[in-house]
């Protein structure tokens, strides 16, 4: 098995201090042999850990790119201004983007290559509404999802994170992601070819210390996107031993 990458998506969430208190403590506790870890805090701190990340095994990521590359985009950050901090990885589409922003499958495919092309690794999020696998349309939603998000040639990361399963406390069961990642495996093979079967799969929504050792063990899971447990350093740290052990 390749070695696991685990995510913390701080999402918007700490001070520059908390942001400070946390990475010490998650230097200060990292396991001999660590899995490939990136922490993703808001951007106003990005600048600041980035310094603080340098010389460590950590990678630093962001929560979102715009497509361009500069330009009239009030509010917004381009790819390459965050490799110019030492950015090396994106997240994108991320569902709460996509509810709270509207965005759309064909602005997160933009955001991938725009990040690509900065040299980030974008993280492209995809999941279902509770109502959609309840009704038996979560594998289609999925397959349209990838068919949509991910552009031509995408070397990056997919993260599944199912919509209901995102800070309930509900993780999906180690038979609903094993069940999902062989249909994500396949459609990523069916749409990618042989390129499909060697892009990583992250499962993302209430991993924390207790069960990140069972999903983490699930065939073609190839990490976490984590997001409250990454916020306490104790939980987080539990995680990324776990990723070590699998
Ligand atoms: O990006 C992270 C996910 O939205 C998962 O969040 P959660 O671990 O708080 O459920």
């Amino acid at each position: 098995m390749s070695r696991q990458i685990i995510v913390g998506n701080w999402k918007m969430n700490g001070t520059s201090r908390d942001s400070q208190v946390l990475v010490q403590a998650l230097l200060a506790g990292l396991p001999p042999s660590v899995p490939d870890v990136v922490v993703c805090p808001p951007f106003t701190q990005l600048a600041l850990l980035s310094d603080a990340l340098k010389p460590t095994a950590v990678a630093l990521g962001a929560q979102d790119c715009h497509k361009d590359v500069s330009g009239a985009h009030t509010g917004d950050i381009s790819a390459s201004m965050l490799t110019d901090l030492g950015v090396s990885y994106v997240i994108l589409g991320h569902s709460e983007r996509r509810q709270e922003h509207g965005e759309l499958d064909e602005t997160v495919r933009e955001k991938a290559v725009a990040a690509g092309k900065a040299g980030l690794t974008p993280i492209v999020c995809i999941g279902e509404t509770e109502d959609q696998r309840d009704s038996g349309e979560h594998f289609d939603t999925l397959g349209w999802q990838i068919k949509g998000s991910l552009p031509d040639g995408f070397s990056g990361i997919l993260a599944y994170e199912p919509i209901w399963a995102i800070g309930t406390g509900r993780a999906a069961t180690t038979d609903e992601i094993a069940e999902t990642m062989k249909f994500l495996r396949e459609e990523l093979v069916r749409q990618f070819g042989e390129a499909g079967k060697t892009i990583r799969i992250l499962y993302g929504g209430s991993v924390n210390d207790k069960n990140a050792a069972s999903i983490l063990a699930i065939t073609d899971v190839a990490g976490a996107l984590v997001g409250g447990a990454s916020l306490k350093a104790e939980a987080f740290l539990s995680i990324i031993g776990a990723a070590s052990a699998a």
